[in-house]
């Protein structure tokens, strides 16, 4: 997967605030910010006296998560350090406040990371959570993108959905939701033999045995852009390949995006790759029509004036048109309708695993199944 799967969203044209004449100890605050307003480490060093820096985890746009010892609770922590630029900083105490009304109103089935706390370190905000596994997306490349069984596919919607469910009930909406935010509780893993029949992607190389995670137990992570309901919404949210088409059209979003996103990331786990591999609009509304077939017409006249041009004769889609590259044109070709790409790759429960994904990836939000429908449907009930 070689093209970037970055959500764009707060550009880093911010000086990090150790660079910003902010009062201090100038000479710690360059040790500890990099150009970016990246925390710079060393492994075994003190993130204050408490926390004991092991290793680094991951990185993402807001900052660096660090695998920390406790040495207050005797036990192993993840610290997302934020970057010390004004408009991260904000963001994390958003962040930081989503994640409070989630564990407030924690219940058994919320699936969401969980906070320990936060604290302010050289002007990088620190958010102390419980330590989880490898993302499912970091699972998927670690296995050379061998999709999942039918059987993980469906124990990881219905946790998904429910965390979906929790969030929306707290009127908040992720707008994020991507393989890379949810993680495996655990690291373990169990080497299984590849069956031929059951695994066509997996057996194509002369491997014999696959990794498969030992417990499907997962958390979803990363609040930076989570709103509430009724607070502003920006016109463009979710990373691209897992933005709804109201977005993309420019007809505003609330609560369905992020079942269309749920749908998105359902299919490529029976796939094992993302499945609009894309980072045009226009391209991406041809993949999604060879999928799932023509946009509705009241979406088509509603859209917004820096949509229109990707329409002719008012309701059909212009594509491709004079700019369209052959790769693009292969692309788009190369997708089969969804049914038959479900029964392609999948072996169980195909009828009813199309079924479901039609549901979560209807054009109109309207007719989008909510996470609470999504979660009573048979896929989920009868597996
Ligand atoms: N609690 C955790 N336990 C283990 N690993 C974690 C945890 N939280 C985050 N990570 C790792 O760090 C990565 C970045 O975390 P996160 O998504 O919160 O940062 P971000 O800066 O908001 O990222 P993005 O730019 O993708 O939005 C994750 O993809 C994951 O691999």
């Amino acid at each position: 997967m070689s093209r970037s799967r970055k959500r764009p969203r707060l550009s880093s044209d911010d000086l990090p605030l150790d660079s910003q004449n902010v009062r201090g100890n100038s000479s710690l605050s360059q040790r500890k910010g990099d150009r970016d307003g990246h925390f710079v480490f060393m492994i075994g060093e003190n993130l204050t006296p408490r926390y004991k820096i092991i290793r680094k985890m991951g990185e993402g746009t807001f900052g660096r998560v660090l695998e920390c010892w406790d040495r207050e609770n005797h036990d192993l922590v993840a610290i997302k350090v934020v970057r010390s630029i004004r408009k991260y900083r904000h963001a994390a105490k958003i962040e930081i406040d989503v994640l409070n009304l989630l564990a407030k109103n924690d219940c058994a089935n919320s699936h969401c990371l969980q906070i320990q706390g936060w604290f302010d370190y050289h002007h990088h905000i620190c958010i102390v959570c419980e330590k989880l596994g490898p993302s499912l997306f970091d699972f998927l490349r670690r296995n050379r993108y061998c999709p999942f069984p039918v059987d993980l596919v469906r124990d990881f919607g219905r946790q998904l959905l429910e965390s979906v469910a929790y969030m929306h009930e707290l009127r908040l909406i992720h707008t994020d939701l991507k393989p890379e935010n949810i993680l495996l509780v655990s690291s373990e893993c169990l080497n299984v033999p590849i069956h031929k029949r059951t695994s066509y992607r997996c057996s194509q190389d002369d491997r014999k045995f696959r990794c498969l995670p030992k417990s499907s137990a997962i958390k979803l992570i990363d609040f930076g852009s989570t709103v509430f309901e009724n607070q502003h919404h920006s016109t463009i949210v979710s990373t691209r390949h897992y933005r709804a088409p109201e977005i993309i059209l420019g007809l505003g979003w609330s609560y369905p995006c992020d079942l269309w996103s749920v749908g998105c990331i359902l299919v490529e786990f029976c796939l094992g790759e993302a499945l609009f591999q894309t980072h045009d609009n226009l391209e991406h509304l041809a993949m999604m029509e060879k999928l799932l077939g023509p946009l509705p017409e009241h979406m088509i006249r509603k859209v917004s004036s820096q949509a229109v041009k990707y329409f002719k004769r008012g309701s059909m889609l212009n594509w491709p048109d004079g700019t369209t590259s052959r790769e693009s044109i292969r692309a788009v070709r190369k997708l089969d309708r969804l049914k038959d790409l479900i029964y392609r790759n999948v072996d169980d429960s195909r009828t009813i695993l199309s079924n479901l994904l039609s549901g979560l990836l209807k054009y109109d939000p309207n007719e989008r199944l909510n996470a609470h429908d999504a979660l009573n449907h048979p896929f989920f009930l009868n597996g």
